[in-house]
């Protein structure tokens, strides 16, 4: 008899009939496709990378760049990468991949799931080897517990495996769909000190709503509170929740700073808008031999 292939494997393993199956994505990277009566949903085992959100009933959720590459060693851009154990160019060496290494690797796929309220839920690991250990000498397993339903729900959970403390910065790099960034407005951030990655990482105040006018690149720090991103053009706010994050990033390249990105189409920029939980700068998270620490992420859609 034939081997299997590994998508095959895959599907004979955690395949389930009618709700989830795991097929060959773009560039043949192992996609999760989920379809439930609450939602849609698309998860690249490759950088354990939700590429699609749809709430049974509403558009998609998330930007998915078309000019995205889909091969192995380079980001996708759009969906929500999982930046770890850095976040931005690594501090001590600028040749390291930009957000870390878990970004461009194959996770494991640990378990999928339907729960007894029609949610659909995946596990993924990812754990430190020779490759992970020539950027970042730690040793780590991190766990990606993936919830699809009316709400999607991330928990990204890093144990120290290792003999000694480490400390790492993380985020879930969520890319969002956007009728028109011009017009879209980010809630929640009001009198909150920011970094100005634009400006030297000058520390700055919020005052109000935020409203996009040029390339952004900001670091809230402290928030721990909701944010939402209300958009007229598309008729629907966006809520995220999160827990055990305190650093919230609010990106957009605008028209130049996309231009550099060979990976976003040229109007792109103006129908995306990244609003990440995290825990970077002085927020990285210290973690002694055996500790463990989870981060979550929760989004919801509501019509305006
Ligand atoms: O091009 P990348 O590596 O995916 O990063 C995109 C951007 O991601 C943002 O979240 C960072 O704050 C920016 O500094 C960065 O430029």
């Amino acid at each position: 008899m034939e081997p299997l292939s590994h998508i095959d494997a895959l599907n004979h393993r955690f395949g389930i009939d009618g709700i989830a199956q795991i097929v060959s994505g773009k560039g043949g990277l192992p996609v999760v496709q989920i379809t439930s009566p609450a939602a849609h949903a698309e998860v690249s085992l490759y950088g354990a990378q939700v590429l699609s959100w749809r709430p049974a009933g509403q558009e998609e959720v998330l930007f998915l760049s078309k000019q995205s590459h889909f091969e192995s060693g380079k980001a996708i851009r759009g969906g929500i990468p999982v930046c770890f154990p850095w976040f931005r160019a690594k501090a001590d060496n600028p040749k390291a991949p930009t957000h870390g290494f878990v970004r461009t690797r194959e996770w494991r796929l640990d378990s999928l799931s339907v729960d007894d309220d029609g949610s659909v839920t995946l596990v993924c690991l990812t754990s430190s080897d020779d490759s992970t250990r020539a950027l970042w000498r730690h040793d780590f397993l991190v766990a990606y517990r993936i919830r699809i339903a009316s709400t999607l729900r991330l928990e990204l959970s890093v144990m120290n495996r290792g003999t000694s403390p480490l400390r790492f910065e993380e985020a879930l790099h969520s890319y969002f769909r956007v009728g028109d960034i011009h017009q879209a407005r980010v809630h929640g951030l009001d009198a909150v000190t920011y970094l100005d990655n634009t400006d030297g990482n000058k520390s700055k105040r919020q005052d109000g709503s935020l409203a996009l006018a040029a390339p952004t690149d900001n670091a809230y720090i402290d928030t721990e509170a909701p944010a939402e991103i209300l958009d007229p053009v598309l008729h629907r706010r966006l809520r995220t929740e999160k827990l055990h994050s305190s650093t919230t990033i609010v990106w957009n390249p605008w028209q130049q700073g996309a231009a550099a990105l060979s990976d976003l189409g040229n109007d792109e920029w103006q129908h995306m808008l990244c609003v990440e939980a995290g825990n970077i700068l002085s927020a990285a998270v210290s973690l002694a031999p055996g500790e463990e620490h989870t981060m979550r992420s929760t989004l919801s859609i509501h019509p305006e």
